[in-house]
């Protein structure tokens, strides 16, 4: 199932895609109406998603044209967690370009992103020359947790997955260099587009082969695929989890295969007008402007 976020006549709704359109529970008075509200509401209520599908009704069709997709989670509870230098070919690259070895990270790396960094599928993120101009793109595949705890097992570590999204890990390169800690320079308003929808982990049979990309104004940047993450999925929550503890609705993105821009020859940033896509091939398409 596809889970998503949507404006219909000015009210936040939690959607479901089908077809050419969305259900948007809510409007049968006879579903939860807190938990469709809002996506976080929703995963901490453990809702069985299936009754709803088999109980939709025509009051619940919306066509596509009469909603603005947000981010499936507009706002977390907290930062989004994100592995740094996670598939080899990129912890290569970037070790060339800041002359360093370039070596497989021992340990995760991981740094976050803020709340407010966060934007949805097809949103026009705004570029400020005053603030940064090496602002960089990174596909990566999000994961949203349903079920928390901690020192999680590898074994178990993918049953806390509620679903899969698609992140662009937007990295202002001068901020993040300049500033040693990642994070400003992660953290941008805008800087974080997420989407367009969380499909179920249900429907991903295996995290660890999905073909993963991302194209500017059409021209592919990265290919690569899942499988050649060093830290797997179920890796990166045991360790993630060893110390602290996890919570249902955290957002984790788990790295970015080589193709970034600020290690092409000459360096490659997104100026206003590009068109940035990422997809993560049975997870979604994110696209946005830079405006
Ligand atoms: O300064 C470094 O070591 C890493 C620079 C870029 C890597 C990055 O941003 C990532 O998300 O991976």
């Amino acid at each position: 199932m596809k889970l998503g976020t949507c404006l219909y006549n000015d009210q936040t709704y939690v959607c479901i895609a089908e077809g050419d359109g969305v259900l948007i529970p809510a409007l049968e008075p006879g579903f939860d109406q807190p938990a469709w509200r809002d996506m976080l509401t929703l995963i901490d209520s453990g809702t069985d998603l299936t009754v709803v599908q088999a109980a939709a009704t025509d009051a619940m069709r919306v066509d596509a044209a009469n909603i603005t997709l947000l981010a499936p989670i507009p706002r977390p509870r907290k930062n989004v967690m994100c592995l740094g230098l996670n598939y080899l070919e990129h912890a290569e690259e970037t070790a060339n370009q800041i002359g360093r070895t370039g070596k497989a990270p021992q340990y995760p790396i991981v740094f976050t992103k803020c709340p407010t960094s966060v934007t949805g599928h097809e949103t026009e993120i705004p570029f400020d020359p005053d603030t940064c101009s090496q602002l960089d793109w990174e596909a990566e595949l999000g994961l949203v947790l349903g079920k928390g705890g901690k020192k999680i097992s590898r074994d178990q570590a993918l049953s806390h997955v509620f679903g899969y999204t698609v992140i662009n890990d937007l990295s202002a390169r001068d901020i993040q260099l300049n500033h040693k800690q990642y994070f400003l320079g992660k953290s941008l308003d805008g800087g974080c587009p997420m989407g367009p929808w969380i499909v179920t982990a249900d429907e991903i049979a295996d995290p660890q082969n999905l073909d993963i990309s991302c194209r500017v104004n059409g021209v592919t940047k990265q290919a690569s695929n899942t499988c050649n993450m060093i830290f797997d999925v179920s890796t990166i929550i045991e360790w993630l989890s060893r110390g602290m503890t996890l919570e249902a609705g955290d957002v984790i993105a788990t790295g970015t295969p080589s193709g970034v821009g600020f290690v092409r020859e000459p360096p490659e940033f997104l100026l206003p007008g590009d068109v940035v896509e990422c997809e993560v091939k049975s997870v979604g398409v994110l696209r946005n402007k830079i405006v």
